[in-house]
């Protein structure tokens, strides 16, 4: 939960300032069907800053204990599911703030990754990056069209973790994964359906949803214990070699954002995206 000022003017007319709980992630849970819909809401992309992170954690662990069939991850805003990690963490950075940032992110990946129940990504819209990082974890994606979504790290001058290209290798054969990989490679909505990086296309957010929602069903008749050992053993590996490799991994994230040419590097990107904002 993040806290934010809110400025109000009083009965002195004197302006006051009140910290608030503001939570960026909701969680749904139907009825009927028993599925958690965990929702994004940090507009305007969803940029994975630290309070978002320990948001979806947070909604992760709530779904896990709150007995949910199913966990489904969407956003709440129109046209972007997740743009990755917040750019702006990584500039000009508090090194305390940008360790925890990067193990939240590590978290969240291995909460995902690793819950027992069946989970589905309904992407409402672009997801790069760590946007990319959250559908893959999942074990089914549905896709609005026209959109992206991919690892693009090598075409910001990065290399992807294992932990984070293991999601990849789930899904796509291996000589896909490592040419995407290597070309930093965005995906269309309609690429990404020919190459398996998603499973279907939906016309709309609701749709994106009723499809995962039928795709959870599927598992309805299978015994959930049964289910939840199957997809364990087909994760353990993934999950043990990131457990051995997770501190090291903070320390090199540290030391790669914070070399001048990358900081360099970040401040560009960062002005590029921002011209192409006030583009459009
Ligand atoms: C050389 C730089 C790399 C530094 C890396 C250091 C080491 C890190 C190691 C590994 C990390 C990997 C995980 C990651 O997730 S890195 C993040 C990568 N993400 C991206 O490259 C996505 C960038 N964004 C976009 O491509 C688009 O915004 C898109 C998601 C396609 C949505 O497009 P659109 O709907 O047209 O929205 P705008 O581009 O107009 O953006 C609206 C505002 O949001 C700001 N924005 C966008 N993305 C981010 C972001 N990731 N972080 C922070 N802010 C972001 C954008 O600047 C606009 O802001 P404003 O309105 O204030 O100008």
């Amino acid at each position: 939960m993040s806290s934010r000022l809110l400025s109000f003017v009083g009965r002195t007319g004197r302006r006051r300032l009140m910290s608030t709980a503001i939570k960026l992630t909701t969680v749904e849970v139907n009825d009927k069907t028993g599925i958690a819909t965990l929702t994004m809401c940090r507009p305007p992309v969803n940029g994975q800053n630290l309070e978002l992170l320990l948001d979806i954690k947070s909604s992760i662990n709530e779904i896990k204990n709150n007995n949910s069939r199913g966990l489904i991850i969407t956003s709440a805003s129109p046209k972007v599911f997740s743009a990755g990690l917040d750019i702006l963490e990584m500039y000009k950075p508090d090194q305390q703030r940008l360790r925890a940032v990067w193990t939240e992110l590590q978290n969240v990946w291995c909460d995902l990754y690793g819950i027992s129940v069946p989970t589905a990504a309904a992407i409402n819209g672009h997801a790069p990056a760590g946007g990319c990082l959250l559908a893959t974890a999942c074990e089914y994606r549905v896709m609005v069209p026209n959109c992206i979504i991919g690892l693009n790290e090598t075409q910001l001058g990065i290399i992807a973790p294992k932990w984070l290209v293991s999601g990849y290798l789930n899904i796509l054969p291996k000589r896909v994964a490592e040419r995407a990989l290597t070309q930093g490679r965005l995906f269309t909505t309609d690429e990404a359906l020919q190459e398996g990086l998603i499973d279907e296309i939906a016309n709309s957010k609701e749709e994106a949803v009723d499809k995962c929602v039928a795709f959870i069903g599927t598992f309805a008749k299978v015994n959930p214990v049964a289910r939840a050992l199957t997809k364990q053993q087909f994760r353990a590996d993934n999950l043990r070699q990131f457990h051995k490799e997770r501190e090291q991994d903070v320390d090199d994230f540290l030391s790669l954002v914070n070399r001048p040419e990358v900081q360099k590097g970040i401040g560009i990107y960062l002005e590029g995206l921002k011209k192409k904002a006030n583009k459009q």
